[in-house]
């Protein structure tokens, strides 16, 4: 047991999937894992063991934010010996050619966030996904014929009342998806000497205003879902 995961030791795989949302870990276990075990549920972060092809895979919430994604990646690694994160989470866009709904592997990620400062002080670290995982997941998806780019993404802080101008200017740079986890995420798998990628689905597009229910985060982003699936069963 760590300081927030239930699980003993062998009880999580050595790939796992992280949804920020507990109930979107939940449904895939349910729906895509057989004979699915629950290994926590302490403060509602739900995390499964399961197969998937024949393969032994983990999905389990992050809860939302980098504070909060930091301290189960780091309990996962270093507690429960996870070598391959794999974050499946809804994104913003605010690019242009970027469409509702379109996957995005994030390469490397550009954040504000202060943990960074905390970590490197003024030096600009840039963290960036596992070359394998990207082109792996990046390969699957073109196999799989969905509508998937791979390139920068940003992480920021804020959910509401973020720095509009800058998502912008960030568009303008090639950023093509925000969310609130992957630049932790990518922090810590490489601090610990794990592997990390994030897929996005473009679930809020600034641009077009076109968004989706919460009910769909939670039981329809299947397109991410399988991708991150059919990512973790080759690693
Ligand atoms: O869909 P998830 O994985 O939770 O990710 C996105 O959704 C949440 C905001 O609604 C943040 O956690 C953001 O990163
Ligand atoms: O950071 C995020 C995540 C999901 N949707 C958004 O609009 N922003």
């Amino acid at each position: 047991m760590s300081f927030h995961i239930e699980a003993k030791v062998g009880d999580i795989a050595e790939t796992i999937l992280l949804p920020g949302d507990p109930m979107r870990a939940k449904f895939i276990a349910e729906n895509y894992l057989e004979n699915a075990v629950c290994y926590n549920r302490i403060r509602g972060i739900l995390g499964y063991t399961g197969t998937y092809k024949g393969k032994r895979i983990s999905v389990q919430g992050t809860g939302m934010g980098m504070p909060s994604m930091s301290i189960y990646a780091t309990e996962l690694v270093n507690d429960y010996g996870v070598k391959n994160l794999i974050r499946i989470g809804s994104s913003g866009s605010y690019h242009a050619d970027v469409k509702h709904m379109d996957l995005v592997v994030g390469t490397a990620v550009c954040t504000s966030s202060a943990m960074f400062r905390h970590e490197f002080e003024n030096f600009s670290y840039a963290p960036a996904a596992d070359f394998k995982l990207v082109r792996t997941a990046y390969d699957i998806g073109e196999k799989l014929n969905l509508p998937v780019r791979a390139g920068l993404i940003m992480t920021e802080d804020h959910f509401y009342d973020g720095n509009e101008p800058m998502y912008k200017k960030m568009a303008q740079y090639q950023v093509l998806a925000c969310d609130n986890e992957s630049a932790a995420m990518y922090m810590v798998a490489a601090k610990y000497n794990a592997r990390a990628l994030s897929i996005l689905t473009v679930t809020d597009h600034m641009l077009t205003n076109e968004t989706i229910t919460p009910e769909t985060r939670e039981t329809a982003l299947h397109d991410m879902i399988r991708m991150g699936l059919e990512t973790a069963i080759v690693l």
